[in-house]
């Protein structure tokens, strides 16, 4: 299922164009990174797309219109440190929250147990640390078991320890199979928590696809045939290739280790009995890009 399709989204601020004609899909189960310097635009669209900020122009639908209005209450988003009281635990603390949110059943064991927080269930807040803050505002976002949870610069500001454990935290709700959508300004962290990845820079989207293709320091050439089974087997057990998967546009991404000319390429497909009918070097310069520009700011 399509769980946001943003169209063409566009937000100004006097002459500044925050975003400007944005437009990306995430599916269910994705961990989708939105990956731009500061000053991108990141902000302004989750904004946009959790009905904070009015878009000038564009739209954008969640799950396919299924939920109609009620679709935000489907999505859960920690946009920045929620407030929590100082000397409750933390189970007294997402009793608030679920009040608040009226859930009636939360599974708040569950919950902690998931950002690894259980053990500490009972401490005062104002005794955790700024990770196990950040772990609880996850909690926090994650009562009422939103189908999506939004996350913006989950790992700002906190110490080389907390920022490792937010994103073991962030790995372990991706592979529940939610569908995560997270903004962030550092490379390392969208290519760990992530799936898909949109890169932008002033409100414009540079590319996007699945990480292994859009991050990596891999050559990367797409291919396609006729018979694409037989041409993923085929390219799987040759080890002149260090991967080779099949996107969700059909076409064989394969990954090497070094530049090799396409004509190599169609010969080694031809001498297994495949004929192409689609061959791409793919840029690989685009992780390169994005360290520029982010060195730049
Ligand atoms: N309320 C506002 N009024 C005026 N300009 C704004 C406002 N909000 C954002 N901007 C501008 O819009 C642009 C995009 O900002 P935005 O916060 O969306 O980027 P970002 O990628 O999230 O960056 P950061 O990670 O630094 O928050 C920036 O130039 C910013 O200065």
């Amino acid at each position: 299922m399509n769980v946001l399709r943003i169209n063409g989204l566009t937000k100004r601020y006097g002459r500044i164009t925050a975003v400007d004609e944005l437009s990306l899909e995430v599916e269910q189960g994705m961990a989708y990174g939105i990956l731009g310097p500061n000053g991108s635009g990141k902000t302004t669209t989750l904004g946009m797309v959790l009905d904070i900020t009015h878009p000038d122009s564009g739209s954008f639908e969640w799950f396919e219109g299924q939920y109609g209005r009620d679709a935000r209450r489907h999505v859960g988003a920690l946009l920045e440190t929620p407030n929590f009281y100082p000397y409750l635990n933390a189970i007294d603390n997402l009793v608030i929250v679920a009040h608040i949110k009226q859930v009636k059943a939360p599974r708040f064991e569950e919950l902690l147990k998931l950002v690894n927080l259980y053990e500490r269930r009972t401490s005062k807040f104002r005794t955790y640390s700024l990770g196990m803050k950040q772990r609880l505002a996850i909690a926090s976002a994650m009562v009422g078991d939103p189908e999506v949870l939004i996350f913006d610069e989950p790992t700002n500001g906190l110490d080389p320890q907390g920022i490792a454990e937010i994103r073991n935290t962030l790995q372990r709700i991706a592979e529940t199979g939610k569908t995560i959508i997270m903004a962030s300004h550092i490379l390392d962290e969208v290519e760990k928590v992530c799936s898909h990845v949109a890169i932008i820079k002033n409100g414009h989207l540079l590319a996007s696809g699945t990480v292994g293709a859009i991050i990596s320091d891999d050559f990367l050439v797409e291919i396609a045939a006729e018979d694409m089974p037989g041409l993923q087997a085929a390219f799987k057990t040759d080890n002149r290739i260090k991967k080779a998967e099949l996107q969700d546009n059909g076409i064989l991404l394969l990954h090497l280790e070094n530049e090799t000319l396409a004509a190599a390429i169609n010969e080694w497909a031809f001498s297994k009995g495949h004929t192409l009918s689609h061959l791409r070097i793919v840029k690989k310069s685009l992780e390169a890009e994005f360290l520029e520009i982010t060195a730049n700011q």
